[in-house]
C-alpha cells in the first residue's frame, strides 16, 4: 500500500463547478511528485482532499490505510498530524516568533516542552533559520517567512507533506532552494506532493508529474520520459 490514492474521485462545488473529474492515481511510499495545470485545473482542490478542508463528491481518497471518507470529527485532527502542509502565502501568526510558529503543531498534540524544543530546534537547523528563532515574521524576508512555514510543516514528521505553490512569491534561486529541501524528505520518511503551475521548474526538477486540465488527470509522466525530452 502507498501513502495516497484517489478512487475515481470527482469534486463539484456547491456553485455547480466540477473541479476534479473521476481522478485516480497512486503516491508510493518515499516518493516526492507533482500536479501541474493551468490556473483553475483544480490543483488546490485535489490537495484539499488531502488535508480534509474538502471532501469528494464522489470517489474515495485513501491515505495509507486509512479511508478519508470516514474520518470526521476529532479524527480529522488527528489524520492532520499525518500531512504537513505548506501554502503560498504561509500563514504565519504575526504576533508569534518564528520558533513559536513552528512549535504550535506540536503544542497542539500536547508534547512535552523539551521534546518540542528540541524538535523546533532541529527544524529550523534544517532550513537554515537556526539564527532566527527569536525574530518575527515581519522581520524576515519572503524567503524566510517561507522557509518557516516549511519547518512547521515538517516538524512533526508527517507521512506526506503537500505544497501549494510554494514557491510562488520566491525568486528563481529560492524557489531552487526549497525544492532542494524537499527533495531530501523521502528519504526521512515524508513523501511529498507539489501543486505548481511553474512549468520550468517542474521539469528541472525531473520527478513523476500529474498533468489536471479543466479537473481530469490528462497525464501522469514518469521521471525517465522528462530526462528524455
Ligand atoms: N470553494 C469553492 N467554491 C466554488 N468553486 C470553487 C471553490 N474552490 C475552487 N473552485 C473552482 O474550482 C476550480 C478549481 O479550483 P482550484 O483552486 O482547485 O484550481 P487550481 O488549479 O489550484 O488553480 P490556481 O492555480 O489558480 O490556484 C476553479 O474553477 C475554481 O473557481
Amino acid at each position: 500500500m502507498g501513502v495516497l490514492r484517489f478512487d475515481n474521485v470527482s469534486k463539484q462545488y456547491s456553485g455547480g463547478h466540477v473541479a476534479l473529474a473521476d481522478v485516480s492515481f497512486d503516491v508510493g511510499e518515499g516518493e516526492m511528485l507533482f500536479v501541474t495545470g493551468h490556473s483553475g485545473a483544480g490543483k488546490s482542490t485535489l490537495l484539499k482532499l488531502v488535508h480534509l478542508s474538502e471532501r469528494p463528491s464522489r470517489g474515495a481518497v485513501l491515505f495509507a490505510e486509512r479511508n478519508l471518507l470516514r474520518v470526521h470529527g476529532r479524527k480529522v485532527a488527528l489524520h492532520r498530524r499525518d500531512v504537513g502542509v505548506v501554502f503560498q502565502d504561509h500563514r504565519l501568526l504575526a504576533d508569534r516568533t518564528v520558533a513559536e510558529n513552528v512549535a504550535l503543531p506540536l503544542i497542539l498534540r500536547g508534547l512535552r516542552r523539551a521534546d518540542i524544543a528540541r524538535r523546533v530546534r532541529s527544524a529550523l537547523e534544517r532550513l537554515g533559520l537556526g539564527e532566527r528563532e527569536r525574530a518575527l515574521p515581519t522581520q524576515l524576508s519572503a524567503g524566510e517567512q517561507q522557509r518557516v512555514g516549511i519547518a512547521r510543516a515538517i516538524v512533526g514528521e508527517p507521512r506526506l507533506l503537500v505544497a501549494d505553490e510554494p514557491t510562488g512569491n520566491l525568486d528563481p534561486t529560492l524557489s531552487a532552494e526549497i525544492m532542494t529541501l524537499f527533495e531530501t524528505l523521502p528519504a526521512r520518511g515524508t513523501s511529498v506532493l507539489v501543486a505548481s503551475h511553474d512549468l520550468a521548474l517542474v521539469r528541472r526538477m525531473r520527478k513523476r508529474v500529474l498533468v489536471l486540465d479543466q479537473g481530469r488527470l490528462v497525464d501522469d509522466i514518469r521521471p525517465e520520459e522528462l530526462a528524455d525530452e
